[in-house]
């Protein structure tokens, strides 16, 4: 007899994994401490006018399997009704079988909507019609999303020029007990060569009130926003590091090439890989001033296809994986930064798994300072985040390193839709666990497997950010 589809245990294939995650996991709070939702739509109690608004607006992960589907453009970023692009998604879904989108698809279906139908061309108008009178009744926008959801904290994606406006009026709301805090991402800082970089530097400059014409200037600038992020709550940096190189470099020769940048535009290879090191051993050292946790995203191959990027532009589901070197240049950079003053809390991500060994091992050569889990193993990141991706991740971490430290799981979403990732990823933890003990390969101590359960699902994740309550 078939096990029912996404019933109560789904994913769960042992009476240990049923017990753990019944009993341990499912009722834990979310502690979301990475993601790209909008802190004004938070703000507003954004409502969606549909599942499409709601599930398509700017999803990529849906948008590259309807494109894979062979779903015109038009149906999917294109000027086409809301309905019509709701039935390309109903007539791609069925296809998805294996695609972690057909269970989060039907997931979401379940835990918001109370729809049990699987989705498809011939239930698409009844649960267009469901879904849709839900969305617009009281109870469904963006804040009771995650009210609804139990996420006590959100950690947004912000610039370091960005004012934080919507998070300081969060902060002033009545009944809404999330603390939504904002994550100081300063790649723009970084890519000295992009064209975004002046622009960027007049939005600091702006945003620091004061003008930024030289390297001593820009670290000033950078300090004092890393300060306001902090007055507001931060305690997360995060970084897109799509190629790892380190060279090492003098203040005085930064701030050369920080001058030629500004008058001439543009740098050489190296002196680019020197600007970014000195500068990351900068911002290092600060998140470790203030107790900070340091993100490190590497290997994303982003903006693959140039008529696309042209026309849509970037984060519309046009990257990839990266298989560049890491090793070497991530542990010169770690080790600058742990010389140099002492490395934050920080945890490593590859988007490529074949890097997973390498970032494992390397986690373990630059713990301690009393902290534990000081050095994370990221969770399956983007395209590992699926069944298959996150058990290897933990499996990876297990072999290596603490699995008991590890603090869990993120969203990494722009859609108020996708807590039920975390759903997803408890019930392979405790599926992994459940395994364990099923072979005799770990002891059947619920006192034992229920710490770590409820350790990785949020205890962890409290511990090692120490965010500001509420
Ligand atoms: O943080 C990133 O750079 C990536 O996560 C990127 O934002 C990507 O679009 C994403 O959200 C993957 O889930």
């Amino acid at each position: 007899m078939a096990k029912k589809f996404l019933g109560e245990n789904f994913l769960l294939n042992s009476e240990t994994a049923e017990k753990l995650y019944h009993q341990y996991a499912k009722e834990l709070p979310i502690i979301d401490y990475h993601c790209h939702l909008s802190p004004q739509e938070i703000y507003e109690n954004k409502t969606f006018r549909n599942l499409t608004e709601a599930w398509l607006g700017g999803d990529h992960y849906k948008w590259r399997v309807m494109r894979a589907c062979g779903i015109d453009e038009e149906l999917i970023t294109g000027g086409a009704d809301d309905y019509d692009k709701f039935l390309a998604w109903a007539k791609v879904v069925p296809q998805l079988l294996g695609n972690p989108l057909y269970h989060w698809t039907h997931l979401e279906l379940q835990r918001f909507f109370g729809i049990d139908e699987l989705l498809n061309e011939e239930t698409a108008p009844v649960i267009w019609e469901q879904a849709n009178a839900q969305l617009q009744s009281e109870g469904f926008g963006a804040r009771d999303l995650i009210t609804k959801s139990k996420v006590t904290v959100v950690c947004t994606t912000d610039d370091p020029a960005d004012s934080l406006e919507y998070h300081l009026k969060i902060k002033k709301l009545e009944g809404f007990d999330t603390v939504v805090l904002p994550s100081f991402r300063p790649d723009k800082f970084l890519e000295i060569n992009r064209a975004t970089f002046k622009p960027w530097l007049a939005k600091l400059e702006a945003a620091a009130g004061k003008p930024i014409q030289n390297y001593g200037a820009l670290l000033d600038a950078l300090r004092e926003r890393i300060d306001f992020f902090h007055e507001i709550g931060g305690r997360v940096s995060d970084h897109a590091l799509d190629t790892l190189e380190y060279e090492k470099a003098t203040l005085e020769e930064v701030e050369v090439i920080f001058a030629k940048a500004l008058s001439q535009g543009s740098v050489t290879p190296e002196e680019e890989r020197k600007y970014k090191s000195y500068t990351m051993v900068f911002l290092g050292k600060e998140y470790a001033a203030r107790g900070w946790a340091m993100q490190l995203h590497i290997h994303a191959l982003r903006n693959t296809n140039t008529a696309m990027f042209q026309r849509l532009g970037p984060d519309t589901g046009y990257d990839a994986i990266n298989d560049g070197p890491l090793a070497e240049a991530l542990a010169r950079l770690l080790d600058a930064i742990e010389q140099d003053g002492g490395l934050p809390k920080t945890i490593l991500y590859s988007l490529n798994p074949n890097d997973y060994w390498a970032l494992a091992s390397m986690m373990g050569s630059f713990q301690g300072g009393g902290v534990p889990g000081k050095i994370q193993f990221g969770t399956a990141w983007w395209f590992n985040d699926n069944k298959d991706g996150m058990i290897q991740q933990m499996h990876t971490l297990a072999n290596f390193g603490v699995l008991s430290q590890f603090i869990g799981m993120l969203t990494d979403s722009r859609s108020f839709l996708s807590y039920t990732r975390h759903e997803y990823f408890r019930r392979l933890l405790c599926d992994v666990l459940g395994d364990w003990v099923e072979r005799g390969e770990a002891p059947e101590d619920y006192d034992l497997l229920g710490r770590i359960v409820t350790d990785i699902c949020y205890g962890n994740a409290k511990r090692y950010f120490a965010f500001p309550e509420a």
